[in-house]
């Protein structure tokens, strides 16, 4: 049972295929794994849970990868009377990739070099 493991927190995201939660655990033991306190779990309509099920099998090519999110497995919960699907993810806490090149445009250092080329 979904609630037993997790408890879906805030919304970090939506991509093309879920909505991504945060999401606290009791540190159960799941898939052999003991669960970290937070979580992040991505679900979707048990229908439409094709391609969540194969990033499963995609990050599970990974698992021994320290670079790759760890994904600890998928359970299904029941949620407003609709089935859902959960991929149960490593909680990436340091945001995402594109937000943090984005933010690249406000480092002192990128500052300077495009300052000392505009005096160039
Ligand atoms: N493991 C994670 N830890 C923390 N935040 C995450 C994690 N996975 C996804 N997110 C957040 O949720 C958002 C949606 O992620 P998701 O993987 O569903 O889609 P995407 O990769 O952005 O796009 P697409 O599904 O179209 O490829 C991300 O942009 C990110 O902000």
């Amino acid at each position: 049972m979904a609630e037993l493991l997790w408890k879906r927190g805030t919304t970090l995201g939506q991509g093309g295929f879920g909505v991504v939660s945060l999401a606290s655990t009791s540190n159960a033991l799941f898939n052999g794994v003991t669960l970290p306190s937070l979580i992040a779990v991505k679900s979707c309509n048990y229908s439409d849970s094709q391609s969540l099920k194969e990033e499963e099998e995609f990050l599970g090519m990974f698992k021994h990868s320290p670079c790759i999110i760890h994904c600890f497995g998928a359970n299904l919960s029941f949620e407003d009377e609709v089935i859902i699907y959960n991929l149960l993810l490593e909680y990436a806490s340091g945001g995402s990739l594109a937000n943090r090149l984005r933010n690249c445009n406000s480092l002192p250092e990128f500052e300077v070099k495009k300052h000392t080329k505009n005096v160039l």
